[in-house]
Parts: C-alpha cells; structure tokens; sequence
C-alpha cells in the first residue's frame, strides 16, 4: 500500500522497523530512496521537531562513501521522516546472524570502512553515538572488497543524538545499547567521538568472535562490566588485529585511535589476513554471566529470550523493567548513570570468556578446580546483581529526574575531536 510523505515522496513497501520508527522503500523526485518515518510520538513532540529541524544541515551535509546519506527532511503534519539513499543489501546484523561470524579479511574490510565513514562524520562534528551492526548497511550491488566483503555504509547518524532531548534524557540518563557503549558514557560524561571508536570496537571483536565482549545478562551487569572488566582475549587472533582492538577498547576514551587512524591501520593488516578461515572460538562460558545476572531475577524483565552462546539479539532486554520494546528490534533504551559507588567493586570476572575451540568446558572433570575458583568470584558477582537489580529499579523510579542536571544545557554532546 503506497503512502505520499510531504509533497515529493511515496512509500511503497516496508524494508524494516527499528526503535525510532519504520523504514520503507520510496519513489522521490530523483528515483528510488529509502524513507525512515519516525514513530507518531516522536513526530508529534514539538522540541524534538524543532531539533530536527534544527540538525539538518549536519545530517544533510555528511556525504562520503562509508555513510547512508540523508537527502531530505519531511516535516509535515503528523508525519516525519529522514529521506536516506536506499542501499540494496543487508544490514550486519543480519549477516552475522547468518554466518554467526566472519573471517578476519572481510570484518576488518568492513570495519575500516565504517571507521572512514566515521572518519568524514567526525571532522563534520558529529558523533554517531550507535554504532553496532544493525546500523551498518552492506551494499551487495557494488563490487567485492577484500575477503568478498560488500561496502559498508554507516547509518542512523544523528538519529541517537535527535531522540536524546533534554526533556527525554537528561545528562543523568544514558541512550543506547548496552553492548557499544563506551565506559565514559556509563559514568556519565559527555559523548564525544571516541565513544563510536569504543563501540566500533566492540563490532570488530563481535564480528571476529560471534558475541560481544561485554555482552549477556542483565544490562545492569553489561553497563558494569564495560567501567570495571578488561576484554579477554580472544583465541587464534593475530597478535597485531588483538593490539588494536584492545587500543579501541581503552577504559580511556584518550588512549583510542582516531577514526581515521583506525581506518588506516586496519588496512594495512588486510593482505596478512588474507585467506584466513574465522577464528575457532568456542562460545563463551555462560555460566558467570548466568550466575552473575540472577538466572532470571524477577526485577530483570526478558522480554526477549536471551539464548545461550552469546546469540541474544542485541537490546532486545529493556534496561526499564517493566517497559515494553517498541519493536523486535528495539535498542534505543534509557536510564539513570550509576554512581560511582554503585559501580566500584563491580561483577569481576563475569565477562565473557571466550574458549579455543575443544577447550575444556567448564564444569569438566579436567575444570573442576577452575570452576570451583570461580563459584568464589561469583560470591562477589552475586553481590553485583544486587547493584544491577538496584540500577534497574532506579531507572524505573527515575522517569523525570526532577533532580536531574543538564550539564552541557543540551542533553547530549559533542564536539568532534575525542
Ligand atoms: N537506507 C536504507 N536502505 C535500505 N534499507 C534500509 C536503510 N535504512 C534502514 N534500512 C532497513 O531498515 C531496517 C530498520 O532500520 P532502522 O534504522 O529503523 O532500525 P535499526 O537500526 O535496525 O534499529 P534501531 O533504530 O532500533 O537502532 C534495517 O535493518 C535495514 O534493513
């Protein structure tokens, strides 16, 4: 069923839904576009019409070959939409969820094309602020790259940042996914761009290993583990590919790699990866994180199974209990910052271990003395559900935050250099 949006476009059939509206196939002036109609309660909110009108000329302005670019901005009545060129392909999620995970060649080509996207955003001064696989569009018209990877175009630039109203998120509340974001977020300081390394980051490591390394259970623990955990290696990787994701995932947003950097340096590693099959990495040991989580505590509301092996959908768990996803897909997600406190002494040792494959599970006879170490860290993990069962609980008495302070009178951030 074709539907008119403003005066000079027609949506024709749905392409996908995610957290801030429906995307769909439409017929402009110029051919063939893909418009992402938000949802009625943000088209109908006054501020943030305002500022998204107000952020048209980043949004507009951001042309480069790693970026869905946005060719216009419909206002009109109830609708609002984002007028994007359409790109025929997949998105990464989908991709991962089809091969679980990559070969090294094809994550870092596409990876270092993200991280040029990224490169061109930020020296515009804008900063993506939700970077991870569903907002990575891969173009299967064009020619392959290395490792038969399709270029990558990032997209939902500025999408994160228009949500993020002072009135819907205070510099007291987080938005995102729990999984890219960026320890300085979680202790709630301002995003800048280092926060999109951090998250393009931790794509690299999902892309390579199949789960994220901060990843599973309750997002209280996820948030936790990003300020507290060091990433665990991961089996086979070449040493020089491990360096820089570490780099990236550097607790310091100061220690990170500039995008442009990142771009660069993941390219020169490409003609050593070259034929490498994927890493052969166990899934992680779910039981830390299983423990560490409640195994289903009441306060923590699943609405979406979290499957074993690191193969939950990203988000899919409300950091609000009791709220429901605006979608299957739904990510977009607030609540209050921890306190310092809240956060020091926090789930150690609940991140995900990877395992070379044929590894010892746990529990083994072989790992009966590992196993029984880590039932006492765990003792200190259980002490940590309690912070996270308590993060959630804020988050949902923390609607208005009365109290709330707005440090940068915006809300959100940010200038471009990290
Ligand atoms: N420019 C585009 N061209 C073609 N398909 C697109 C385009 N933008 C989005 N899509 C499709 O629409 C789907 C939904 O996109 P959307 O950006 O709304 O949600 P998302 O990024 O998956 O999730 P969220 O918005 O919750 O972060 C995508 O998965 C993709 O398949």
């Amino acid at each position: 069923m074709a539907r008119k949006i403003g005066s000079r476009y027609t949506a024709h059939q749905i392409l996908g839904r995610g957290s801030a509206g429906t995307v769909w196939l439409g017929e402009g002036p110029d051919g063939p576009v893909a418009v992402k109609l938000l949802r009625e309660d943000l088209a109908s909110d006054e501020e943030l019409v305002g500022r998204f009108v107000q952020e048209r000329t980043a949004l507009l302005g951001l042309e480069h070959p790693n970026v869905v670019s946005v060719r216009d901005l419909v206002v009109d009545g109830n609708d609002l939409a984002l007028v994007m060129d359409l790109v025929r392909g997949t998105d990464l999620r989908t991709r991962l969820d089809r091969d679980r995970r990559l070969a090294p060649e094809a994550a870092v080509a596409i990876v270092a094309d993200v991280a040029e996207g990224l490169a061109a955003a930020h020296a515009a001064g804008v900063v993506h602020r939700d970077v991870k696989p569903e907002n990575v569009l891969l173009d299967m018209q064009g020619p392959l790259g290395p490792g038969g990877s399709h270029r990558a175009l990032l997209t939902d630039f500025g999408v994160a940042k228009l949500i993020d109203t002072p009135k819907r998120t205070r510099a007291t509340k987080i938005i995102g996914t729990p999984d890219y974001l960026a320890p300085e977020i979680v202790e709630g300081l301002p995003p800048r761009a280092s926060v999109d390394i951090y998250a393009l980051a931790t794509v690299l490591y999902e892309l390579l290993a199949g789960f994220t390394p901060f990843g599973g259970g309750h997002p209280g623990a996820v948030l936790r583990r990003h300020v507290t955990e060091s990433v665990a290696p991961l089996p086979g990787i070449p040493d020089e590919l491990w360096q820089l994701i570490v780099q990236c995932l550097a607790k310091g947003p100061a220690s990170r790699l500039r995008a442009s950097e990142l771009a660069s340096r993941l390219r020169e590693q490409l003609p050593s990866l070259a034929g490498m099959p994927p890493l052969d990495v166990d899934e992680p040991d779910t039981e830390a994180e299983s423990e560490a989580d409640g195994g289903g505590e009441p306060g923590a509301d699943r609405t979406a199974p979290v499957s074993g092996g690191g193969r939950e959908r990203r988000g899919s768990v409300p950091l609000v209990p009791g709220a429901r996803p605006d979608s299957n897909r739904d990510t977009h997600t607030s609540m209050r910052v921890p306190a310092a406190d809240e956060l020091a002494g926090g789930a150690h040792g609940t991140a995900r271990v990877p395992r070379a494959a044929g590894a010892p599970r746990p529990g083994s006879a072989r790992n009966r003395t590992a196993t029984r170490r880590r039932r006492v860290t765990l003792g200190a993990a259980a002490v940590a559900l309690a912070a996270a069962v308590g993060i959630g609980a804020w988050a949902a008495t923390s609607g208005d935050d009365a109290g709330a302070k707005d440090t940068d009178g915006t809300g959100n951030s940010a200038p471009a250099a990290p």
